[in-house]
């Protein structure tokens, strides 16, 4: 039976044992969601969902009004992964004071590729995400390959920063043609979803090229006619991209009004 708590309180009075795994979402759960639970489910004792869409990490013209919120069926699949505990607070109650004065800085990378294109994005991330380690005291917390940048960024303040957990990386959940799983996609018309698998096509073709030239202008050429944010290759913790070896081809486009985000693992040789 899956608890659901709506107050810092009543999560810290929430009985538990053992390994505590968490999955932080914004709700509107979806399979990729759900391999993330799976695999916490896995590996830890006691595991926490969180379910809040923080206002930190939207900039003003950005979605937070329309983000879907779809609470009863994702406290379903929660119920129906194994859940032992969903934490879902208004706003209130994870920034009591209004706005926090004190937030984490992502440093340079912060101001890159997704940060350069959503301003403030990553520190807004990087705030929840420290705010709910300490609130759940989880000892692993799983994070989706699908933002990537995200998941580097974590990796790095936990190092840095000296915060005592395990972060684990899922890959990337697709829909059978490709299309990467987001809560976002609802957002789609018919139309637009089939516009929008040019993004792991891209990805697909441009990372079965071998050189960096090749990736680039294989993938470019399946994004033409879209509106392309960013398309680069780094080396997989997002510095500079090797001339061989492993690397990471990240992509982001708007597509109508919907923007959307994929990535994918390659070797250069
Ligand atoms: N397709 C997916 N495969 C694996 N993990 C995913 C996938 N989509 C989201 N996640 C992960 O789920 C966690 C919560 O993400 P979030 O609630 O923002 O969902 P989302 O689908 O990424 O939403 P959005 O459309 O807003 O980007 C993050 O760690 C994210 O990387
Ligand atoms: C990690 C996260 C839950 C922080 O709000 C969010 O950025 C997300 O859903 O990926
Ligand atoms: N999935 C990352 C959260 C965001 O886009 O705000």
């Amino acid at each position: 039976m899956t608890e659901v708590v709506n107050t810092r309180n009543a999560l810290f009075e929430a009985k538990r044992s053992g390994k505590t795994g968490v999955v932080m979402t914004m709700g509107a759960l979806h399979a990729g969601h759900a391999a993330l639970l799976r695999t916490a489910r896995a590996q830890a004792d006691f595991v926490i969902a969180t379910i809040f869409v923080n206002p930190l990490q939207f900039g003003p013209n950005e979605d937070l009004a329309r983000y879907p919120r779809t609470f009863d069926a994702d406290v379903a699949m929660c119920e129906a992964e194994g859940v032992d505990l969903v934490f879902a607070p208004p706003v209130e109650e994870m920034y009591p004071g209004g706005q926090p004065v004190v937030t984490v800085d992502p440093g340079p990378l912060g101001g890159q590729l997704e940060g350069e294109h959503r301003p403030g994005h990553f520190a807004g991330v990087l705030t929840v995400v420290l705010k709910l380690l300490n609130l759940t005291r989880a000892d692993a917390a799983y994070f989706g390959e699908k933002d990537y940048q995200q998941l580097t960024l974590i990796r790095r303040m936990v190092r840095d920063l000296e915060v005592p957990v395990e972060i684990v990386g899922v890959p990337t959940v697709r829909e059978p043609d490709g299309l990467a799983l987001s809560s976002r996609n609802r957002y789609l018309s018919d139309a637009e979803r089939d516009l929008s698998l040019s993004l792991s096509r891209a990805l697909r073709r441009g990372g079965a090229q071998r050189t960096v030239d090749a990736v680039l202008a294989t993938a470019a050429a399946e994004l033409a006619g879209i509106d392309v944010d960013y398309l680069e290759l780094r080396d997989p913790e997002l510095g500079a991209p090797p001339a061989q070896g492993s690397a990471r081809l990240l992509v982001a486009a708007r597509i109508g009004t919907t923007r959307l985000i994929d990535n994918t693992p390659l070797e250069l040789s």
